[in-house]
């Protein structure tokens, strides 16, 4: 009988769990009809996606990158789509002044700021690590210091709209991987800063929401490009994974999950079973077909 209590609490428990951490899913995407949002690194791939989202559900946009022509191109479908508005700033966020820049821009065409989308990342390689220390700091300077600058100059901005951060993060930015050294350092340090920033809000009642997304392998051109052959796994579609980084931001939730089953599950063995989990990652990975640094 008692070890009957036990598993019906256990269930019940469990039942609890799934319900408060599976978030709501009532998203009307109208909601973002209007809105002003930045989307960075959205020259390509997943940030490219979520500014058509963004158009399609009638958002003001603003995007950045460094290549001019492809961020024309991106806004001009942006206006076929049915954006309120779409326009862009061609910089590259090695430079804070630009990233500041591009928030004043922001302030400039809209007149305030509902959501920032933090997306890009500078370029690294998928190698052992070379030793060089030098480009693990260029690296948080693209990767980390832009978005604590953008951050900074937003804020009195979202203050005002009660609006949303939106941290574009990595599974490898919870879980050291291989070949990732100088790219997951990086992830992991937008988790210390963001993570300790959201608590701070709270303690404030700031009303500015920061949503931190941990994404498993999405099957962009870069990333297929740059690991294909030496993961195991099959690349999950950006369209859908940028539709659901939208959807978190705009639901004020404090992670997204993407794909649940590759980033969310994978972490529970984290913390108690971590030499497991390593055993698992391991598996995944043919070095056999790493392609030599460039
Ligand atoms: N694809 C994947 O498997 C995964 C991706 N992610 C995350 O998703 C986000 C998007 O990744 P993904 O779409 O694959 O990447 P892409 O390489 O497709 O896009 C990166 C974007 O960043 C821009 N960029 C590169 N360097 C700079 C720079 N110095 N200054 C400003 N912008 C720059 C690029 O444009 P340009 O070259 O024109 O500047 C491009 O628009 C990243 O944060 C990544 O960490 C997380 C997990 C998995
Ligand atoms: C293989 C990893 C997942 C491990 C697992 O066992 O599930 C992938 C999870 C995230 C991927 C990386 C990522 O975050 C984006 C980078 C973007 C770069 O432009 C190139 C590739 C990435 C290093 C990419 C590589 C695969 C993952 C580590």
């Amino acid at each position: 009988m008692a070890l009957l209590t036990k598993l019906i609490v256990a269930v019940i428990g469990l039942l609890l769990a799934f319900y408060f951490y599976s978030g709501n899913d009532a998203f009307d995407p109208s909601t973002l009809k209007g809105k002003k949002v930045i989307v960075t690194g959205a020259s390509s791939g997943i940030g490219e996606q979520m500014a058509y989202h963004l158009a399609k559900m009638g958002s003001h946009i603003l995007i950045t990158a460094r290549t001019e022509d492809r961020l024309k191109k991106v806004v001009d479908k942006c206006v076929e789509l049915g954006a309120a508005s779409a326009h862009y700033i061609p910089g590259s966020m090695d430079n804070m002044t630009f990233a500041k820049q591009v928030v004043h821009e922001a302030e400039g065409l809209f007149g305030g700021l509902d959501m920032l989308i933090l997306n890009h990342i500078g370029f690294t390689y998928f190698n052992y690590f070379d030793g060089n220390v030098d480009h693990v700091r260029d690296l948080l300077e693209i990767n980390v210091l832009s978005y604590a600058t953008m951050t900074v100059a937003a804020l009195p901005m979202l203050k005002k709209s009660g609006g949303n951060v939106v941290v574009v993060s990595s599974f490898v930015g919870k879980v050291g991987a291989p070949f990732t050294v100088p790219y997951s350092t990086t992830k992991f340090a937008l988790d210390g800063f963001f993570s300790s920033l959201r608590m701070e809000f709270k303690q404030q009642n700031t009303n500015v929401s920061i949503t931190l997304c941990v994404i498993s392998y999405i099957d962009t051109d870069s990333a297929v490009n740059t690991v294909a052959g030496v993961i195991q796994q099959p690349a999950a579609p950006k369209e859908e994974c940028a539709f659901e980084i939208i959807k978190g931001g705009a639901l004020r939730q404090r992670e997204v999950y993407y794909q649940y089953q590759a980033t969310k599950i994978p972490l529970l063995l984290r913390d108690w079973a971590p030499e497991f989990l390593e055993y698992i990652m391991l598996k995944n990975y043919d070095v056999t077909k790493l392609k030599p640094q460039q």
